[in-house]
C-alpha cells in the first residue's frame, strides 16, 4: 500500500492589485494561508520515462495535469531517466480560486525530489515551481506568507490567527484572466503593509469585480455574512468565499446549511504546510 502524501489547498487572506507589469500581468500584494482540505497524492515508480495518472480532476486531461507536468519538469531539470505513475484522490474544487492545481504540483515536486533524491534546495524547487503557475512556490515555501510581485516574492508569515473558516464554493467557476483584463478594475491600490494586514486590513480588491460579473459570488458573500461570520471576502480570483467562524462546531453547523447547488466545507486556517520540513534548506 502506497503512502499518501497531502496537497492542500490556500486561501488568499487579503489582496490588493497594486500596478501592472509591462507583459500585462498584475502585480499583488496578498497574504496565502494553507488550510487542512487537500488532495491526496499516491507515488508509483515506472519505467524510465513513463508517465501516468489516475484519479484527479476528469476535465483535465492526464498530460496536462499539473502533478504529470511537475514530475516531467523535475526529471529534465536535475537530468536523470525516472518514470512514474501518481494517483490523485481529487476533492479541491477546480478554478475556485483556493490552488488545487498549484498544490498538487507543488506536492509532487517536493515528494519526487525527496523519492529520487535529486537534491534541489527549497529555492531551486520554488523556481522550477514558478514555471508551472505563480501560486506554486508558495506551497513549496510551505509557511504563511506575505507574498508581492505576481506572488512570488515570498516572507513568512508565523503570527496569522489560524482560525475556523466557513469556505463556500458558489457553483461557478470565474476566469481569473477575464478579471485581470476588466476594464473596470482598479489596478493602482496604494500598497499596504503587513502592519495593517495583522491589524485587520484584509480586502481582496477583486471582489467588487467578480461580484459585479457573478451575482452567485455577491449572494454567497451575503449568505455568509448572514449566517454571523466575520471577515467574509473572496479567495484569489473566486469563485470561492470564505469567513471566519467562532469555533470548529460552529463552522460545522453553518458549513451543513449551505444551499444547493453550491458546496461547502468547514476548515482551519494552518500556518505551516504538511510536507514542510524545516531541516531542509
Ligand atoms: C490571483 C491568484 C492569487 O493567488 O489566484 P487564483 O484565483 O488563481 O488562485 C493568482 O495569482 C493567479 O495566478 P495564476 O494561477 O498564475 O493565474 P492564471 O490562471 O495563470 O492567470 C490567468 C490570466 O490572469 C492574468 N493574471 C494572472 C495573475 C496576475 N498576477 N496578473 C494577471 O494579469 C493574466 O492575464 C493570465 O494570463
Ligand atoms: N491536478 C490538477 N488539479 C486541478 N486543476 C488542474 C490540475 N492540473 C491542471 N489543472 C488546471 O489548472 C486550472 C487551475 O486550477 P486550480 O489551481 O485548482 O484553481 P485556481 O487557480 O482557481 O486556484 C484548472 O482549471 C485546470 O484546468
Amino acid at each position: 500500500m502506497s503512502i499518501s502524501y497531502p496537497a492542500p489547498a490556500k486561501l488568499n487572506l487579503m489582496l490588493r492589485v497594486v500596478g501592472q507589469r509591462p507583459d500585462g500581468y498584475h502585480e499583488l500584494q496578498t497574504v496565502f494561508q494553507f488550510i487542512d482540505f487537500a488532495d491526496q497524492l499516491q507515488f508509483s515508480s515506472r519505467p524510465a520515462g513513463q508517465f501516468s495518472r489516475s484519479g484527479g480532476a476528469a476535465t483535465v486531461a492526464e498530460a496536462d495535469d499539473l502533478s504529470i507536468r511537475a514530475a516531467r519538469l523535475l526529471m529534465e531539470n536535475a537530468g536523470i531517466q525516472e518514470g512514474v505513475h501518481i494517483h490523485i484522490d481529487k476533492v479541491l474544487p477546480l478554478g475556485g480560486g483556493i490552488g488545487g492545481g498549484s498544490s498538487d504540483a507543488a506536492s509532487t515536486l517536493i515528494v519526487l525530489n525527496r523519492l529520487w533524491r535529486t537534491g534541489f534546495t527549497r529555492q531551486e524547487l520554488m523556481a522550477l515551481g514558478t514555471q508551472l503557475g505563480a501560486d506554486v512556490p508558495v506551497f513549496i515555501f510551505g509557511q504563511s506568507a506575505w507574498a508581492e510581485g505576481i506572488g512570488e516574492q515570498l516572507s513568512a508569515l508565523a503570527e496569522v490567527p489560524e482560525s475556523h473558516y466557513v469556505l463556500v464554493h458558489p457553483g461557478i467557476a470565474v476566469s481569473t484572466r477575464e478579471i485581470f483584463t476588466a476594464p473596470e478594475l482598479t489596478r493602482q491600490h496604494p500598497p499596504s503593509t503587513i502592519g495593517a494586514f495583522l491589524g485587520g486590513v484584509m480586502e481582496n480588491t477583486l471582489q467588487s469585480t467578480v461580484c459585479a460579473r457573478y451575482p452567485e459570488v455577491e449572494s454567497a458573500t451575503q449568505w455568509l455574512k448572514s449566517h454571523g461570520l466575520r471577515n467574509v471576502r473572496l479567495t484569489g480570483s473566486g469563485a470561492c468565499v470564505f469567513g471566519v467562524a467562532e469555533d470548529a462546531s460552529s463552522a460545522r453547523i453553518i458549513a451543513g446549511q449551505v444551499p444547493l447547488p453550491w458546496r461547502s466545507w468547514a476548515v482551519k486556517g494552518c500556518n505551516r504546510h504538511p510536507l514542510f520540513d524545516p531541516a531542509e534548506q
